[in-house]
């Protein structure tokens, strides 16, 4: 690097930190940008984000503000980490500032909630010409600032757009790859977070790694149809952004949405789960747009839809099994499976 590069992350919860974190200890002048004032100059104060990473300090290095301009002011390229919820308000934001960024990367999993559209259909709409890509990958923020190995990808249709934000982010202990496929690669993140909520229920009702494995397979069997009827790639899905995500989220009990399925499957109520999780739980609203997505494109997700009827309290978790076990026997593959 000629010039130390510049990068504002934009979004100051678990994963915008751990992000922000592994960029300045890349040597990238790094500002970690959050709406919550007195969290920032806690954070500053303490070099520790104590609400959602308590026990993994920050380096010295990193700048925080809870001021939006003077954060993006003289960034070379924007990193946002908000919820998806929050995505379009903040890009709409961004569109009104005089600042000249060459290029907006992603880490949000997840749809524009209401509608289905894609994160990277915003930023085109919002910030049109801008070069856009998506961080995804299996990566629980926890132990990515923990220096822990990581492997992400960094798609986008602009490859030196991509480029430069994966080398950025890669160092000793966090692999970032590149590809060429937004649409595949978001899909997968947003997807994976529903199917973990699938598995993280089964686990909670102690049905075994059997139904694990099967939920987990025919999950990504859910992720493919889906993803190619709408023109991913199905190499992308059998990557980190899909198969990747998918294994680490319904197995590990980290994620925040398999943890929302164990609680669901052991009795806990809805609203008492997500409350008890206290984080952002992405599969809440994502289960919507992914079935708002099959229905526009003709395509039957079984495992999402009982995910969304379970979620949307019409049928308890037993019942869900009680339905998807109660299908008719098929082919595995009724079509040939989808690799072009
Ligand atoms: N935590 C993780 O391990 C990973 C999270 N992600 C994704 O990153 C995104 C963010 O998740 P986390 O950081 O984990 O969530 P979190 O629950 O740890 O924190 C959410 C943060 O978003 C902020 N926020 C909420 N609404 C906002 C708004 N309108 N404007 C600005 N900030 C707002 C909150 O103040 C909070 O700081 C999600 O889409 C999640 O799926 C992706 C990979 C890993
Ligand atoms: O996306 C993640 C890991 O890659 C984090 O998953 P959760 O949002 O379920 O915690």
């Amino acid at each position: 690097m000629s010039a130390q590069a510049r990068v504002a992350v934009l979004g100051a919860g678990s994963w915008g930190t751990a992000l922000a974190s592994l960029l300045a200890r890349h040597g990238v002048h790094t500002t970690l940008w959050g709406r919550d004032a007195a969290a920032m100059r806690g954070m500053a104060e303490q070099r520790l984000n104590v609400r959602y990473l308590p026990h993994s300090p920050l380096p010295e290095s990193l700048h925080y503000s809870a001021d939006l301009a003077a954060s993006v002011a003289g960034a070379d390229w924007l990193l946002v980490v908000t919820p998806s919820h929050a995505f379009r308000e903040l890009i709409e934001k961004l569109a009104t500032l005089p600042s000249r960024f060459h290029g907006i990367a992603w880490a949000t999993k997840g749809f524009e909630p209401g509608t289905g559209r894609f994160l990277h259909e915003l930023v085109e709409e919002i910030l049109p010409g801008q070069p856009g890509a998506v961080v995804t990958g299996p990566s629980f923020a926890r132990e990515v600032v923990d220096g822990l190995p990581t492997a992400v990808t960094v798609h986008s249709d602009n490859a030196d757009f991509a480029q430069t934000v994966a080398e950025q982010l890669h160092g000793p202990t966090f692999r970032a790859y590149t590809g060429s496929d937004l649409l595949g690669a978001e899909l997968g993140g947003a997807m994976k977070n529903v199917l973990a909520v699938a598995t993280g229920v089964a686990d909670g009702m102690q049905l075994g790694l059997n139904a694990r494995a099967g939920l987990i397979t025919r999950g990504l069997n859910e992720m493919l149809r889906l993803g190619v009827a709408l023109g991913a790639r199905a190499e992308t899905l059998m990557g980190l952004a899909g198969l990747g995500d998918l294994v680490l989220t319904c197995t590990g009990d980290l994620s925040r949405n398999r943890r929302l399925g164990l609680a669901l499957g052991r009795g806990t109520p809805l609203k008492q789960a997500v409350a008890e999780i206290g984080q952002v739980v992405e599969s809440v609203q994502t289960v919507d747009e992914v079935m708002r997505l099959a229905t526009r494109h003709e395509v039957e997700l079984p495992i999402a839809r009982h995910v969304q009827r379970v979620l949307h309290e019409e049928i308890t978790p037993a019942e869900g099994l009680r339905l998807l076990l109660a299908r008719e026997q098929k082919p595995e593959y009724p079509e040939p499976f989808p690799v072009q």
